[in-house]
């Protein structure tokens, strides 16, 4: 914001105003696509997806995306237990909290200036949540 801009609290930023919000499958899946371009670009965490999880990302990221239609959109697709994913990620190698802090950092990161609205702000809070509480379950195991 420069100087000039006068802030209301409470009303959108002209800037975010044009951006497309979380709200149909499409835009959801180019989060998800951007998400992981971004995370894969970080070499200690594209270890632990190709070194440790071997994922076939032509496999993995349909999962992914069907992961946050049923998030943000209700579709019933995605019916896997993702903890139990972690949970056996986690047996392979310590999911730290260095690990937690860069996944939610590029997931933040991919959207701030790409994506904004009500469903944007929802994917936020979310991701935030299910890492707290992904990061507490796997502590609490060892
Ligand atoms: C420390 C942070 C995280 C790391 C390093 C991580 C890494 C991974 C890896 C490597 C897989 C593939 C597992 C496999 O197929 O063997 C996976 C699966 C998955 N992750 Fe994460 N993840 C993290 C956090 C999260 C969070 C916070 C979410 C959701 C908000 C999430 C959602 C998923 C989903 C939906 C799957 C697919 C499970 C399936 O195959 O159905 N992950 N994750």
């Amino acid at each position: 914001m420069t100087a000039v801009e006068i802030f209301v609290p409470g009303q959108a930023q002209p800037d975010n105003a044009s951006l497309p919000d979380l709200d149909c499958k499409d835009n959801i899946d180019a989060m998800v696509y951007g998400f992981y371009q971004r995370m894969l670009e970080d070499p200690e965490m594209a270890a632990v997806f190709f070194d440790v999880a071997g994922i076939d990302l032509n496999a993995h990221l349909p999962l992914i995306c069907q992961y946050w239609h049923k998030m943000l959109l209700g579709d019933r697709t995605y019916q896997r237990h993702m903890m139990e994913k972690h949970r056996a990620l986690d047996d392979k190698i310590p999911l730290t909290g260095v690990h937690h802090e860069r996944w939610l950092g590029h997931f933040m990161a991919n959207l701030d200036g790409r994506f904004a609205g009500p469903n944007t702000d929802r994917a936020k809070r979310l991701a935030a949540r299910v890492i707290d509480n992904l990061y507490r379950q796997l502590s609490m195991r060892r």
